[in-house]
């Protein structure tokens, strides 16, 4: 069975991630891409559906782990009666190759280790043909199934019982192997063995030198660099596409349906964690997303999609996996997302703000990325008024829903921007006027003036966290009244055990059975809107419990359920992450 959710942590190639258990398992791994088949499913299975131990045989008294500073490379220390031995977990980067590299050391005394190798193809289902084979000059395994290959290479390997590859040996103060799993497509050869010691060095190099610049003059200045780490590992070095989060399907209710794929690139998420790179210094990935946004979203502006494969691929059909039980038994463990063909109409209003911010740092407009912004705007003038599902993707009927009016308003805000101070050309007087009406029309129907609150939807009473969002986008000032009305009808409405959840399940909006838990983005950005509002004791109160929250390794899933002090929905997410990363910036 697997492990709590905060009992994992995130190794990454930036091609895709994996997701190490302290008990030294590696129960989820998609290859080569973050979207990809698993070939390690145990994360919503049984160790049957694929996975890789190394840890001691005998019973472990204590786990430690850490990252290695500055980097995504992880560091676990088992302690046993008989001694103590380090585990260390990477994925190379920078060499286009993917490999998992597993070095377990003896710090001292005796260890007797356990070595189990399941590879299991397709999201766990597939039994691969395994051999033993003979390639540059090593004896190695090799897996095969379809498009598949996988290679585990190691001085020492373990031998077929019952479908597992396992083995146990012992390791004396100050002995060290090293093991590789490598993912090739399975007409290709076997690659060349890695040089462990040199790629090791590398990665350590590129990532402390790319951390570095993480911002030090910051409140939790560590969970901000961990934060930042970890929305580079999510972001595919290649095509510069940003996930979501590197897993499917763990629970938002565990038991229950609110189960999803967001092994994708969604424009918001995207968009909102560029913001945040950006407002913390890193600009290159500026460049890189644009580029990936502009061939995603080429073509008629009227097929945009809120969503779309981390090539930019539009097809990602919401399926279930029948053969998987589930994390915690939580069915259906689905792959692909039906929100992707969802009307959001928030999401051209977070692209803006990040392509703005992008101009601001100095990233010149291309005359092609320039006039696709253009025609997206013009074709949200075309559709603005129409009622959609709003930015957390609810299943229920579309609605005119206050957070998405508001980033209209942000689109069009934007764009009129772009002209008056970038001097870029576009029919300003339209944007202007159309930004003004979309304006009153929220402050008309979007505010309960009895209550003093922006509501959730034009047609209802009830709040929505999102409307945090209102004075952090400038739709208003952090400390205008309606503004200071709103945090507080949110926080008396929608708080648990000190935690904001999204909107209230029990009213059926969201057309989904089960009910969930707080969402951590929507703590953050309470983090920073009191701090707008000149509420900076509260807000550095709250950003202290929230960062209490993260694991042992800084992590932080979507949702946390207080009640039980457990980590909730897919693991590590990027909103929560990049929501940190703001709120810290905010109280700086
Ligand atoms: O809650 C129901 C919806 O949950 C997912 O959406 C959430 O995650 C997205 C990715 O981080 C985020 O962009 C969105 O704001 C969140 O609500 C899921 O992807 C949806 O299919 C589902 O309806």
């Amino acid at each position: 069975m697997a492990l709590p959710i905060e009992d994992y942590a995130l190794i990454g190639d930036r091609g895709t991630a994996a997701l190490v258990g302290k008990d030294g398992s590696i129960d989820w791994l998609c290859l080569p891409r973050f979207d990809s088949p698993a070939c390690f499913a145990a994360l919503l299975g049984t160790e049957d559906n694929g996975r890789w131990l190394l840890a001691p045989a005998d019973e472990v008294e204590s786990t430690n782990r850490r990252y290695v500073d500055g980097t995504a490379l992880l560091e676990t220390t088992f302690t046993t009666a008989g001694g103590e031995v380090v585990l260390l977990d990477l994925m190379p980067t920078g060499d286009g190759r993917a490999d998992v590299v597993r070095r377990l050391t003896c710090m001292r005394g005796t260890v007797r280790i356990r070595h189990d190798w399941v590879v299991r193809t397709d999201y766990g289902r597939i039994r691969p043909w395994v051999t033993r084979e003979h390639a540059h000059g090593n004896d190695l395994i090799v897996a095969v199934a379809g498009p598949d290959k996988l290679i585990l290479r190691g001085p020492r390997l373990p031998r077929a019982v019952g479908g597992h590859h396992t083995d146990e040996f012992e390791m004396s103060e100050g002995d060290e192997v090293t093991f590789s799993t490598t993912w090739v497509r399975s007409w290709r050869d076997i690659p060349e063995p890695l040089g462990f010691d040199e790629r090791i060095a590398a990665t350590i190099d590129a990532q402390r030198e790319w951390s570095a610049q993480s911002p030090d003059d910051v409140p939790h200045a560590d969970m901000v660099r961990r934060s930042l780490l970890t929305l580079l590992l999510m972001t595919h070095e290649e095509t510069g596409g940003i996930v979501a989060a590197p897993t499917t399907s763990l629970p938002e209710d565990f038991g229950g349906e609110r189960n999803w794929d967001y092994r994708f690139c969604w424009l918001r998420d995207a968009a909102l964690t560029l913001e945040s790179l950006l407002s913390a210094g890193y600009e290159d990935e500026a460049f890189h997303w644009r580029q990936w946004l502009l061939r995603a979203v080429a073509g008629d502006p009227a097929d945009l999609q809120i969503m779309y494969t981390v090539d930019g691929g539009r097809q990602l059909p919401e399926l279930v996996v029948e053969h998987l039980p589930g994390y915690a038994d939580s069915r259906p463990v689905r792959i692909g997302n039906g929100a992707v063909s969802q009307r959001q109409n928030d999401v051209l209003g977070e692209v803006m703000i990040a392509l703005e911010l992008a101009r601001q740092a100095g990233l010149d407009e291309t005359r092609n990325s320039w006039s696709l912004q253009r025609a997206l705007v013009e074709e949200l003038a075309d559709h603005w008024d129409e009622p959609d599902n709003g930015l957390w993707e609810i299943r229920g009927p579309q609605r005119h829903f206050t957070h998405s009016r508001v980033m209209v308003w942000v689109a069009f805000d934007r764009a009129v921007k772009a002209v008056e101070d970038h001097g870029l050309e576009g029919p300003v007087d339209r944007w202007r006027e159309l930004r003004d009406r979309v304006r009153e029309e929220v402050l008309d129907k979007g505010f309960d003036s009895e209550r003093s609150t922006f509501t959730q939807h034009y047609d209802t009473r009830e709040v929505d966290a999102s409307l945090l969002t209102i004075s952090l986008v400038g739709f208003l000032p952090g400390d205008d009244p309606r503004v200071l009305g709103t945090i507080d009808a949110i926080t008396g409405d929608l708080m648990s055990d000190g935690l904001l959840l999204r909107y209230r399940t029990e009213t059926g909006v969201d057309g989904l059975a089960g009910d969930e838990h707080p969402f951590l983005a929507c703590s953050f950005w309470l983090v920073s809107a009191l701090a707008a509002a000149g509420r900076r004791d509260e807000a550095a109160e709250l950003m202290d419990r929230l960062c209490g929250l993260a694991n042992d390794v800084g992590l932080l899933s979507e949702e946390y359920d207080p009640a039980h002090g457990r980590m909730v929905g897919n693991f590590p997410q990027a909103f929560s992450h990049l929501t940190l990363v703001q709120a810290a910036l905010a109280l700086r």
